[in-house]
């Protein structure tokens, strides 16, 4: 077979950090910073690691961030009062609250707490609902930088069969629904699956979004399927043996350098289509006024 096309997430990531950037001077000179408020809770290292990465790039094309650091001890009600803080302060236009929080605070509460306007991370059931819907503005960042990838190497989606491994609020879940939206048949595998190989050599693409290191195999894979690892795990590792399964693939993404930089470039993308909408709202008053 020929060799697998390796997917780089990087380029993708690259083209979509461009347009934002000139969008961000454009709202600059109108008198508008793009700003992303990034919120953390407690200490996780990768999680400081992944925040500190969103802030420096928001620095890089233009935007500019508040971060927000909590305590471990900060209770759900502490978290919902800075959120809502966070929703009134009318220079902030995006929200992140970073993934996972400590476990005794309520992570649902506290990401509905987020006004859908600022939800540019998709974490909302609200902004999850329109995306499924398939009228969302802001699908969650890694499920809209995994179609952003197959888009930028014109893999058809149509008629395919996808195969999702994982069903997480912000990732298996919206992506299947994005692959629905755009006609594929789309399976939805999980940790109850039964025989979970068994459909995963059905697939024509392949989505592994699962949260376990080198997960999927690849005698588990149908020769020139399409590959996407979605995965993080410690050591930037994913969810994918890359190894076993590039002799299989027709496609398939690395980690790095897969999805991870594509999602960090939507999460800037989606600050400034926000920034852009207020300075639309603000137009708007002006003209009911005139
Ligand atoms: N509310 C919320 N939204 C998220 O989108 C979210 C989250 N919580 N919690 C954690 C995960 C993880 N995540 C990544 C983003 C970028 C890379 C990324 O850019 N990784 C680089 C390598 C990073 C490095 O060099 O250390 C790459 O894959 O090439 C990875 C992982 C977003 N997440």
């Amino acid at each position: 077979m020929s060799n697998p096309l390796i997917l780089d997430g990087l380029r993708v990531a690259k083209e979509i950090h461009q347009k934002t950037q000139e969008r961000a001077q454009k709202l600059r000179k109108q008198g508008i910073v793009p700003c992303l408020a990034t919120v953390l809770v407690g200490d996780n290292p990768s999680s400081h690691t992944y925040v500190r990465m969103k802030a420096k790039a928001c620095e890089k094309y233009g935007l500019t961030s508040v971060r927000i650091h909590l305590p471990e001890e900060t209770t759900t009600e502490e978290l919902v009062a800075k959120i809502e803080e966070l929703n009134r302060d009318p220079r902030v236009h995006g929200i992140l609250l970073q993934h996972p929080v400590p476990s005794h605070i309520d992570e649902r509460k506290a990401f509905e707490t987020i006004d859908l306007e600022k939800d540019v991370d998709g974490v909302t059931s609200h902004g999850y609902g329109e995306v499924s819907m398939g009228f969302g503005q802001y699908p969650s960042c890694t499920p809209a930088g995994i179609m952003a990838i197959l888009d930028y190497y014109k893999i058809p989606i149509e008629g395919k069969h996808a195969v999702v491994i994982g069903r997480s609020p912000i990732l298996g879940k919206p992506v299947s629904q994005l692959l629905l939206n755009r006609n594929a048949t789309v399976t939805v595998c999980h940790s109850r699956t039964v025989n979970l190989p068994h459909h995963v050599s059905q697939a024509d693409i392949v989505v592994a979004a699962v949260g376990k290191p080198r997960f999927v195999q690849g005698d588990w894979i149908k020769p020139g399927a399409v590959i996407i690892d979605a995965g993080y795990n410690k050591g930037n590792i994913g969810d994918v043996d890359f190894e076993a399964c590039l002799p299989k693939a027709g496609a398939i993404t690395p980690v790095p350098g897969g999805p991870g930089p594509v999602t960090i470039a939507f999460l800037l993308k989606h600050t400034v289509d926000a920034a852009e909408r207020t300075l639309n709202a603000k137009q708007h008053v002006k003209q009911d006024l005139a």
